[in-house]
């Protein structure tokens, strides 16, 4: 569904993206993790043709994006920060979108709509909404079209812990309904039941892409964090990361 060839990108003389390469399927889930700055969301933005790379291809749906930009409405995209119009309220997004769209009402998934009660705030305009509802908005917009490719950028970051168990489970859904589904976050705990392949970056390298079964058998931990720790730690910048996360995951654990 999605194919990367030889893609490079530089800020300035950033190496954000350095000659990545990989090929995702129907029916994946895959979690982008490293560092921060390591180039998650800069491959993100352009896969969705947001960032122009500097050369190698991306292809979606065996066809190179940088023809006709239509293959966009076939991917659902929840940025890290949403940003909206700051006037606007949310009924009003949610029916503009759909407009623009015009897509039968019939093949619309309102699902988060109604799980994350939406429809109670369709007055509110946006720049009145918490993080965390702004979170939620850009979310049932992501499903909102129903579309085959998933890309969420940080998806459960400022949502409360029963919003993000519906957020989880919704991807759960849509994973068993063989989408490919691209998923970054630091929270890896959040990963580890959605996951079926990791891609690891670092300084805009893939270090890795492994399905979770062989990154299971290769370190024998069942935990993503563990097994991920397992291998990075052999690197002093790996392991302080790794570390770092760890120490989260255990003051979640044992507040
Ligand atoms: N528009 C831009 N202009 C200049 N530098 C940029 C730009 N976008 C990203 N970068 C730089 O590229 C590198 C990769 O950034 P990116 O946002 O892709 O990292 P990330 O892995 O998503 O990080 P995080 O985990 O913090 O979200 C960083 O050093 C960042 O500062």
């Amino acid at each position: 569904m999605i194919r990367i060839e030889n893609l490079k990108k530089k800020f300035k003389k950033l190496q954000a993206l350095d000659d990545i390469n990989a090929i995702f399927s129907s029916g994946q889930v895959i979690s982008l993790i490293g560092p921060n700055g390591s180039g998650k969301t800069t491959l993100i933005k352009t896969i969705l043709g947001m960032v122009k790379a500097d050369s190698g291809k991306v292809f979606v749906d065996s066809k190179p994006i940088n023809g006709d930009p239509s293959y966009r409405s076939n991917i659902g995209y929840m940025p890290q920060i949403g940003r909206y119009p700051d006037n606007m309220k949310v009924g009003h997004l949610f029916s503009m979108m759909k407009n623009i769209r015009t897509v039968p009402e019939s093949s619309l998934d309102t699902d988060l709509l109604v799980r994350f009660n939406l429809v109670s705030i369709f007055d509110k305009p946006m720049r009145t909404l918490s993080g965390g509802t702004r979170q939620k908005v850009s979310a049932a917009l992501a499903f909102y079209f129903n579309p085959d490719i998933l890309i969420l950028d940080e998806p459960t970051a400022g949502l409360d812990p029963l919003s993000s168990e519906i957020l989880k489970e919704k991807i759960l859904q849509e994973k068993r309904k063989n989408k490919l589904i691209l998923i970054t976050s630091h929270i890896l705990s959040d990963l580890d039941e959605l996951t079926t392949h990791v891609m690891y970056l670092q300084e805009g390298k893939m270090i890795f892409l492994k399905d979770i079964e062989t990154l299971r058998r290769e370190t024998g931990e069942d935990k993503l964090v563990k097994a991920i720790a397992g291998i990075m730690r052999s690197d002093k910048k790996n392991a302080l990361w790794i570390d770092e996360v760890l120490a989260i995951k255990a003051t979640k654990e044992n507040p």
